[in-house]
């Protein structure tokens, strides 16, 4: 799974890079901020509405193209994916130090 995120940072970082005329991500940074913001709200409200329904293969296909969505407004801001996994490494950091106080005052 993260090797597969990866891959999608790179490959909208290629675009930006090195435009692809006809390409879904090239009209996206075409079209700027404004348009990919409006996006990642209409993917967003998907995934909500995805979630109130039995079928889970909904869920999973919206969340695909948030993360997609997701994918092209970091590299439009110009921020790494490194820099997000970077993040998430201080948590989980932080979240086992929470758990451990939780832990020690159980006893
Ligand atoms: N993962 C995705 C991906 N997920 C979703 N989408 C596109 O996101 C759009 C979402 O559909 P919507 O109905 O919401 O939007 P739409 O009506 O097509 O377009 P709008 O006018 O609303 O913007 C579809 O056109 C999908 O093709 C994606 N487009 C590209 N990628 C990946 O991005 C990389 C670059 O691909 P290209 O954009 O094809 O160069 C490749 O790795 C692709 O696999």
């Amino acid at each position: 799974m993260k090797q597969e995120i990866d891959e999608l940072y790179q490959a909208v970082l290629e675009r930006q890079k090195n435009p692809v005329k006809g390409s879904y991500t090239d009209y996206l940074f075409d079209k700027g901020l404004d348009k990919i913001l409006k996006k990642v709200g209409e993917e967003s409200t998907e995934v909500i509405v995805a979630a109130k329904n039995p079928d889970k293969s909904e869920i999973v296909y919206e969340t695909a193209d948030l993360l997609y969505h997701l994918m092209v407004l970091l590299v439009e801001q110009g921020v790494t994916f490194d820099q997000i996994k970077e993040e998430l490494g201080k948590r989980e950091g932080l979240m086992s130090k929470t758990q451990e106080r939780r832990e020690i005052k159980k006893l």
